[in-house]
């Protein structure tokens, strides 16, 4: 089997079009590899680029040169060149993403904004449904709250419906964005244990942890971002 997620040369900046179109490099030459069954962190201090490189390798910022290689369906694919067609292939069935906040739907309930995912792969609705009441049970969600849209829950109550739905589906790789921020100690813990579950299942998860006690619990290697920064300009 192939690494599942190979980072190569990977470079960013970003060009200030409102400041003369000054480039303010971010990221050089970053790599590192995702194995299977292993949970790296990003670690570094804020403004390093950690987010940066997350987005790029979910296909949300362009990159400027180097190569995101992913084994999709056992193709090795660069994301870093890869058509809008293929990104969304490999979004579907390879790279998952938990973002830190979540992206509330009008009059969606809870219920099926988890389930979504499974949906739209096709898979039963009931199936679906019972799938994402187990993982709203388990994250401690109110029954309550269920069949209610997320717009007016709470930030630890959002982030947790939104921890459901990234980790309802079964990614061969998965990125996590600061995932446990708003979360209380319980919560995080559960959290820990559905990472520790997703290793055991073989994925490979990259993530971005402010909390030094997940990040301890959960790393297998720590990716030191500031090692990929840009030289001072003299
Ligand atoms: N869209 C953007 N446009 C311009 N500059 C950006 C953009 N996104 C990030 N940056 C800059 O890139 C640098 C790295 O930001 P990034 O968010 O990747 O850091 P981080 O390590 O994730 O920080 P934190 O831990 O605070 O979230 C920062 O100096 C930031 O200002």
């Amino acid at each position: 089997m192939a690494t599942p997620l190979v980072v190569s040369e990977l470079c960013k900046s970003f060009t200030m079009h409102l400041r003369d179109g000054i480039r303010l490099p971010v990221v050089d030459k970053a790599r590192f590899a995702l194995q299977a069954g292993e949970c790296a962190v990003l670690g570094g201090p804020s403004g390093a680029g950690k987010s940066s490189i997350l987005k790029m390798l979910y296909g949300n910022y362009a990159v400027d040169s180097g190569q995101i290689i992913i084994d999709h369906h056992g193709t090795l694919t660069d994301m870093a060149a890869a058509s809008p067609r293929d990104v969304l292939a490999i979004r579907r069935d390879t790279l998952g993403y938990v973002s830190q906040f979540l992206r509330v739907v009008p009059r969606v309930s809870a219920l099926d904004i988890v389930a979504e995912p499974l949906l739209a792969r096709g898979r039963d609705r009931a199936e679906a449904l019972a799938r994402s009441r187990d993982l709203l049970s388990r994250l401690n969600l109110p029954e309550r709250l269920w069949d209610l849209p997320p717009a007016t829950f709470s930030g630890g109550e959002q982030q947790r419906v939104n921890i459901a739905r990234g980790f309802i589906t079964r990614h061969p790789i998965l990125l996590l964005d600061e995932p446990t921020a708003s979360l209380d100690a319980t919560n995080r813990a559960v959290v820990i244990d559905m990472i520790a579950e997703k290793k055991a299942a073989g994925v490979a998860l990259l993530g971005i942890f402010h909390d030094q006690d997940v990040r301890e619990a959960v790393a297998d290697q720590i990716i030191d971002v500031t090692d990929f920064a840009p030289a001072k300009a003299a």
